[in-house]
C-alpha cells in the first residue's frame, strides 16, 4: 500500500532528482501545484472520514453480533469450538491445486477423536470481499460421527500440524501445540469449552469497544527529529506561525523532549506541564505533573541539567490565527496534532530518540535536515533504527534558503534518502520538503496568503501523511481486527450449522422412529389391560375351581375310609385286634388326616401349575404388546414361593384354625382326638336307618345329605348286617322287609315262641359282625366324620368368624395366593408399559426439542453468516 495517496501526481515511477517532471512533482514555487496538494490533502481527510465511520459502523455491528453470540451459547445452545486441519493426505498435495476449495479435517474441542471431512470454500462476494464456510467433504458426508480410527490427530507426530482456523477467538488450549497438551482438550467438556467461549466472546466484546474508543480518537503525535541545529524549533515555530515561541540558537539548545499541544486542550491557557519520571500523565490530574508558566520554557527547554532521557516537558500553545486556506497544524478538524521537538542527535541521543519514535503512539516521525550538512552519522543511524517501524518518514531539508547549488543540493539529499529510506524515496515528491523555515518563523502568523509555497505544500503534505498514518495506526489495526474476527465468527457459525444440521437429522430420525411406536402403544394400552384381567381371572378362577373340586373328591376318599391321596410314607395301620381298637382308631385318624394334608399340597402343586401358566400367558401377552425394546423384567417367577406359611404367632388363635394354609391338619389336636363314634357309630346307623324310612315312604326323594348314596346303603346294611346273616349288601328296604316279615312272625303264638332265642341270636350276630367290620367301620366312621367336620365347620376353633367348608376354604386360599401372583405379574407388565411408554415420550420430547433448538441455531447461524457478510461489506476487505 502507498502510504500517502496523491491521485494528482501520482507517477507510475518515482520521482528522481534527475527526472525531468521533477521541477513539478516537487512544488517548488507552484501555486498550482499547492492548491492540488490541498485538494489531494482534503480528498485524504475525506476518504480518511468515510473509512473511520464505515469502520466505526463495522464495530458497532461487530459488537452486537458477538454480544447476540455470547448469548446465544450461555442461553440456547453450547456453541461448538472447532479445528480444522489439512488432512495428511493432501498436506503434500499441490495447495495451489484448487485454492478456493480446500479439503479440511474437522474435529471439535470437545470430541477431538470425533473427524469429519469438510471443505472450506471462500467465495468471492459481490463487494471482492470473500466468504469462508464448511460444508460437507462428498465422500465423507456419511461419516460424521467418526470414530477414534487410526487418522487420529492425536495418534500421529505428522498429523499433528494445525491450520489456519482462529485468531481473534482463539482458545488457549493447546498451548505448545505439543500432543500431551492436545490430548488434554479431550478431557474438556461442551460445557467447559462453552464457557472459555464465552470469555472469549466477552473478550473480544471490550476489545471492539475499544477500538472503536481509538478510532475516535483525534490525537495524533508528530516527533520532530533531526541533527543538533538543523532547525527543528524553528520549524515547529513556522508551523505554529509563532515567532521565537520554540527557543532557537545557532548553537545546541534543546536538551529534553518538548510536546508542543494546543492550548485548547487546557482550556486555553497557555502553561507548561512538567511530566515526572515514572508517573502516567494525565492532564486532568495535577498530581502527575508540575505547572510551569510559559515564560519558563526557554529555561527548561535549554537546561544543561536535562538530557533525552528526562521527563518530556508539555507545552500548550496557542496558534496563531488561521484561515480556511491555511488551517492550523494543530487543529485541522480531523486529528489533534502536538508537535514534539526533539534534542539533536548525537552519540547519547540517537538511541533514547529512535525508541521514542517507534512508539506506536507516534503517528509521523518529521525528520528535519540542514541542506548543508546533508545525513550525519547520528542521522542514519536514527533513521536506520526508527525505520523498522516507521517505513515511511516525513523529511524537511531545512535551510535550504542558504544553498547554492540547490538542484545538486537536492540531487544528493535524495540519493541519501533512496539509500537510507527507499520507502520515503518512493513518494519523495510529498515526503520530502526543501524549505526555508526561517522564514515563515520570522514572518509569524503574519504570512497569511504570502505564505511560502514549498512550505505550504509542507503542511498539506504533513496533514495528508499524519491522516494516512493514522490510517495506519489507528484504523488499520481496527480493520485487521474486524477483519479476522468476522472469518472467526464465520468459521465457527458454519463448522456451528453442520453440527445443527447433523443434530437435527438425528433427532428427526429419532422422532420418526420412536413416534409410531409410541402411537402403537397409546393405542394398545387398553387392550393390554383387557387381557391382562381376563389373564388373571381365568387363572385364577381355575386354580380355584380345580382346588374345590380336588378337595371335595379328597373329602370323598376319605369318607370310603380312604387316603384322600397316596401321600408318601403315608397308610393305614393294620388292625391290631379288639384290644388295640382305640390306638388304631387315632392311628387311621392320624393317617387320613395327614393324607388330607398331602393331598391339598397336591392341589396347591396344580395351582402353581396353572398359575406357571398363567404368568406365562401374560409374558406372552407382554411379548405381543410390549416393544422389543423395553426393559426386561427384573422379577423372576417361582412358583415354589407361592403358599409359603409364614410362621404364626405362637398365641395366634388362628394358628389352629384349619384354614391355616391347609397344612398340617394332621397335627391339629381337636380334629386327631377320637371319639367312641369314630369306633362305632349308633348314631350313623341310626341316621341311615331314618334317612331311610322316609324314602321307604317317598323313593323319589333324594339322599343329597349323604353323598355316595351305593357307599351309604352298604352302610345302612351294616347296621342291620345281622338281620341278613349276610355280609353282603341288601339294601335297607329289604332288611326292613325281613323286619315286617319279622314282626308278622312274632304276632303268630309260634312265632311269639320263637322271638326270644332268634333277636337273642340276631342281636349276638350283630354284635359280632360289629365287632368283625371294627378294621373296615373305623376308617370309614372316622373319614366319615373328618368330611362331615370339615364340610361342616371348617372354621377356628371357637371363634364366631365365618364357617366356610373346607374345599371353598382352599379354594379362596388358593385363588388368593394364586391372584397375588398373577397380580404381580400383571402389573410387572404394566409398569414396564408405562415405564417404556414414558420413555419413548421422553425421548419424543426431547428428541422434538432437540430439533427445535437445532433449527434454532441453524436459523441463528444462517443470519450470522448473513451479519457477517453486511458487516464485511460495510468495512471492506481492505482499508
Ligand atoms: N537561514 C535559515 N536559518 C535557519 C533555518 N532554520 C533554522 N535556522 C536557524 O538555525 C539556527 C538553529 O535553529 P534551531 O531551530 O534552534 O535548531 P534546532 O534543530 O532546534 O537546534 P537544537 O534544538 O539545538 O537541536 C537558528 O538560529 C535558526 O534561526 C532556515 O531554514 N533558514
Amino acid at each position: 500500500m502507498q502510504p500517502f495517496h496523491h491521485p494528482i501526481q501520482r507517477t507510475a515511477t518515482p520521482a528522481t532528482p534527475e527526472s525531468p517532471a521533477y521541477e513539478k512533482e516537487s512544488h517548488i514555487g507552484s501555486e498550482l501545484a499547492t492548491r492540488q496538494a490541498r485538494i489531494a490533502a482534503d480528498d485524504v481527510v475525506k476518504e480518511y472520514e468515510s473509512k473511520r465511520n464505515r469502520l466505526d459502523r463495522g464495530l458497532e455491528s461487530a459488537a452486537y453480533l458477538l454480544g447476540h453470540l455470547k448469548n446465544f451459547n450461555t442461553q440456547e445452545w453450547s456453541i461448538r469450538y472447532p479445528h480444522l486441519r489439512t488432512p495428511e493426505s493432501d498436506q503434500h498435495a499441490s495447495t495451489s491445486a484448487r485454492p478456493a476449495m480446500a479439503r479440511r479435517t474437522l474435529t471439535f474441542a470437545d470430541e477431538p477423536l470425533s473427524e469429519t471431512g469438510v471443505v472450506l470454500n471462500e467465495t468471492p462476494t459481490a463487494r471482492r470481499t470473500v466468504k469462508r464456510s464448511l460444508t460437507l467433504a462428498p465422500s465423507s458426508a456419511d461419516a460424521i460421527a467418526g470414530s477414534a480410527s487410526d487418522a487420529s490427530p492425536l495418534t500421529t507426530e505428522t498429523a499433528s500440524h494445525e491450520d489456519e482456523d482462529f485468531s481473534i477467538l482463539k482458545l488457549d488450549l493447546n498451548m505448545g501445540a505439543t500432543r500431551q497438551a492436545k490430548s488434554l482438550i479431550s478431557h474438556l467438556e461442551k460445557q467447559s469449552i462453552s464457557a472459555l467461549l464465552d470469555n472469549r466472546l466477552a473478550a473480544s466484546l471490550d476489545h471492539v469497544g475499544l477500538l472503536r474508543k481509538r478510532i475516535w480518537d483525534t490525537q495524533s503525535r508528530v516527533l520532530v527529529s533531526g541533527d543538533v541545529n538543523a532547525g527543528k524549533s524553528t520549524l515547529i515555530n513556522a508551523l505554529l506561525r509563532r515567532v521565537e515561541v520554540m527557543p532557537t540558537d545557532q548553537q545546541p539548545l534543546t536538551t529534553r523532549f518538548v510536546e508542543v499541544v494546543s492550548a485548547k486542550e487546557n482550556n486555553g491557557k497557555e502553561e507548561i506541564h512538567l511530566l515526572r519520571n515514572g508517573v502516567k500523565y494525565k492532564a486532568t490530574d495535577p498530581s502527575t505533573f508540575d505547572v510551569q508558566s510559559l515564560d519558563k520554557l526557554e529555561d527548561m527547554v535549554t537546561d544543561m541539567a536535562a538530557d533525552a532521557d528526562s521527563p518530556p516537558v508539555r507545552v500548550f500553545l496557542k496558534e496563531a490565527a488561521t484561515d480556511l486556506a491555511n488551517p492550523s497544524i494543530l487543529h485541522n478538524g480531523v486529528v489533534d496534532i502536538s508537535l514534539i521537538d526533539a534534542p539533536g542527535l548525537n552519540r547519547d541521543s540517537v538511541k533514547t530518540t529512535a525508541n521514542f519514535a517507534r512508539q506506536e503512539e507516534i503517528d509521523v516521525v518529521v525528520f528535519v535536515v540542514s541542506a548543508a550538512n546533508h545525513f550525519t552519522l547520528s542521522a542514519k543511524e536514527f533513521i536506520w533504527q526508527a525505520g523498522h517501524e516507521k517505513a515511511h518518514l516525513f523529511i524537511v531539508v531545512n535551510r535550504f534558503d542558504q544553498i547554492k547549488d540547490k538542484e545538486r543540493c537536492r540531487r544528493l539529499v535524495l540519493e541519501q534518502i533512496r539509500q537510507l529510506s527507499p520507502k520515503t524515496y518512493e513518494d519523495a515528491a510529498d515526503l520530502v520538503h526543501f524549505v526555508d523555515s526561517a522564514k515563515v518563523a520570522l514572518v509569524g502568523d503574519d504570512a497569511g496568503d504570502d505564505l511560502d509555497d514549498m512550505f505550504s505544500h509542507l503542511e498539506h503534505s504533513l496533514r495528508s501523511f499524519v491522516l494516512v498514518n493514522r490510517a495506519k495506526s489507528k484504523l488499520g489495526p481496527a480493520h485487521n481486527y474486524i477483519t479476522h474476527l468476522l472469518a472467526d465468527i464465520e468459521l465457527l457459525a458454519s463448522a456451528n450449522t453442520l453440527v445443527a444440521t447433523r443434530e437435527r437429522e438425528a433427532a428427526r430420525a429419532e422422532v420418526e422412529r420412536v413416534k409410531p411406536v409410541l402411537e402403537q402403544m397409546k393405542k394398545g394400552k387398553d387392550g393390554l389391560d383387557e387381557k391382562l384381567v381376563v389373564a388373571e381371572e381365568e387363572t385364577v378362577e381355575r386354580a380355584a375351581s380345580r382346588t374345590k373340586l380336588g378337595m371335595e373328591r379328597a373329602l370323598e376318599r376319605v369318607a370310603r375310609g380312604e387316603l384322600a391321596a397316596p401321600a408318601p410314607g403315608v397308610a393305614l395301620p393294620s388292625y391290631p385286634g379288639l384290644l388295640g381298637v382305640w390306638d388304631y382308631a387315632y392311628d387311621v385318624k392320624r393317617a387320613l388326616l395327614a393324607s388330607i394334608d398331602f393331598a391339598i399340597s397336591l392341589a396347591h402343586d396344580d395351582a402353581r401349575q396353572i398359575t406357571v401358566g398363567g404368568v406365562d400367558r401374560v409374558i406372552a401377552i407382554a411379548d405381543e404388546t410390549l416393544p422389543s425394546d423395553v426393559e426386561k423384567s427384573k422379577r423372576v417367577f417361582n412358583p415354589n414361593a407361592m403358599f409359603y406359611a409364614r410362621p404364626a404367632r405362637p398365641q395366634s388363635r388362628r394358628s389352629s384354625s384349619i384354614h391355616t394354609a391347609g397344612l398340617g391338619l394332621a397335627s391339629q389336636s381337636h380334629l386327631v382326638e377320637v371319639s367312641i363314634a369314630d369306633i362305632i357309630d349308633i348314631q350313623h346307623h341310626l341316621f341311615i336307618a331314618r334317612s331311610q324310612l322316609p324314602q321307604q315312604q317317598a323313593p323319589s326323594s333324594s339322599n343329597e345329605l349323604v353323598p355316595f348314596s351305593a357307599e351309604m346303603s352298604g352302610l345302612g346294611a351294616l347296621a342291620v348286617g345281622a338281620l341278613t346273616l349276610s355280609s353282603k349288601t341288601i339294601g335297607l328296604r329289604h332288611v326292613l322287609d325281613s323286619a315286617a316279615k319279622i314282626t308278622e312272625l312274632a304276632s303268630s303264638r309260634v312265632a311269639r315262641r320263637w322271638a326270644g332265642p332268634v333277636i337273642g341270636v340276631v342281636a349276638a350276630g350283630a354284635v359280632a359282625y360289629i365287632i368283625y367290620d371294627l378294621p373296615r367301620s373305623i376308617p370309614r366312621n372316622i373319614g366319615r366324620h373328618l368330611q362331615s367336620t370339615l364340610l361342616i365347620s371348617s372354621g377356628p376353633l371357637g371363634s364366631d368368624a365365618e364357617f366356610v367348608p373346607f374345599p371353598d376354604a382352599q379354594s379362596t386360599q388358593v385363588s388368593r395366593e394364586v391372584r397375588k401372583v398373577m397380580r404381580m405379574a400383571g402389573a410387572d407388565v404394566r409398569d414396564r408399559f408405562r415405564g417404556g411408554y414414558e420413555a419413548k415420550a421422553d425421548v419424543v420430547r426431547l428428541s422434538e426439542e432437540t430439533e427445535k433448538r437445532a433449527s434454532r441455531a441453524l436459523a441463528m447461524f444462517a443470519d450470522v453468516e448473513k451479519r457477517v457478510e453486511d458487516i464485511r461489506e460495510v468495512v471492506g476487505s481492505k482499508l
